[in-house]
């Protein structure tokens, strides 16, 4: 028998989720949105059946996934409390909110596993923080939804103490590289590249540097200075961004989002 899988929001990552899972043979997937144009793109593209509400949702599915944005997520795990039961599991994905939390609203009906994804799990290159530590999730609940995230990209079993850190670092992570992205073709504009060709070689550029980064199997840093001859070009540029104390900027931004994480916990 397929399992039934829910997403309550089919926003950015609800509906990144739900197109990186429609391969899948063994799922019957179930979304509810009041955005009725996301629904029913996703109805024809990935076969997503569509409910009339969440506690609907929560009553056909197994697993209900939370995907709405923090401040909803107290009004509509209650609202799905009497739909849920000790057989169901209830993931939320939602940045900062903590399972106590999420077990207090949803009445503790069913186990609660605290998800934080990235939106490359829309291609099946996610990263993604699950927090087990719910000690009524069966292993059969805790396996199946491994291997559900592990289909979407690279699963990382994490204590939440660990999750605002994750958030700030991998959650948020796609948006500080598509900036980086962004500075380096407007780079290319400025030095008299055309826009187009400018993104596609940044592009390869990234890809290629990751790529490289995993085979070669050394330090970062060690990449890092095969590119830089001395009294080179790159060296230059090195420096140029080492004046304007490029790494303690990034430090900052990582702090500050995990501030933020914090701050959507309530904590
Ligand atoms: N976008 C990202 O990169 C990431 C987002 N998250 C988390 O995912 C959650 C969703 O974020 P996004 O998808 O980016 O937001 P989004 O705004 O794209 O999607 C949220 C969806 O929830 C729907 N919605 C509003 N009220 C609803 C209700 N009562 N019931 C059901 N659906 C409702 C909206 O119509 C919308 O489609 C947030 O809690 C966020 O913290 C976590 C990691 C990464
Ligand atoms: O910006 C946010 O709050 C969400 C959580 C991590 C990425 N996007």
């Amino acid at each position: 028998m397929k399992a039934r899988l829910g997403l309550i929001g089919t926003g950015n990552m609800g509906g990144a989720m739900v197109q990186g899972l429609a391969h899948r043979q063994d799922l019957e997937l179930h979304g509810y949105d009041p955005d009725k144009s996301c629904l029913e793109r996703l109805g024809r593209e990935c076969g997503l059946k569509q409910q009339p509400g969440p506690a609907e949702l929560a009553r056909d599915c197994d697993y209900v996934v939370l995907a709405v944005k923090p401040g909803l997520a107290p009004a509509v795990a209650a609202e799905i409390s009497s739909s849920l039961d000790r057989s169901k599991c209830l993931i939320s994905v939602a940045a900062g909110v903590k399972t106590g939390d999420l077990a207090f609203w949803s009445n503790k009906a069913c186990p609660v596993v605290r998800v934080m994804p990235n939106t490359p799990a829309l291609v099946g290159r996610g990263v993604f923080a699950l927090c087990l530590e719910d000690d009524t999730l069966s292993p059969e609940q805790a396996g199946f939804i491994q291997g559900l995230f592990q289909d979407l990209g690279q699963v990382h079993v994490l204590p939440e103490k660990s999750f605002d850190a994750f958030t700030a670092l991998i959650g948020s992570g796609p948006a500080y590289v598509y900036y980086f992205m962004e500075s380096m073709v407007d780079a290319g504009v400025y030095m008299g590249l055309g826009r187009a060709q400018a993104t596609e070689m940044v592009l390869e550029l990234f890809a290629g540097s990751a790529h490289m980064a995993h085979k070669e199997k050394c330090h970062i840093t060690q990449l890092k200075e095969m590119v830089t001859s001395p009294g080179g070009t790159t060296t230059a540029g090195l420096g140029a961004l080492e004046k304007r104390a490029v790494k303690a900027a990034v430090l900052k931004a990582v702090q500050e989002a995990a501030r933020r994480s914090r701050e959507l916990g309530g904590k």
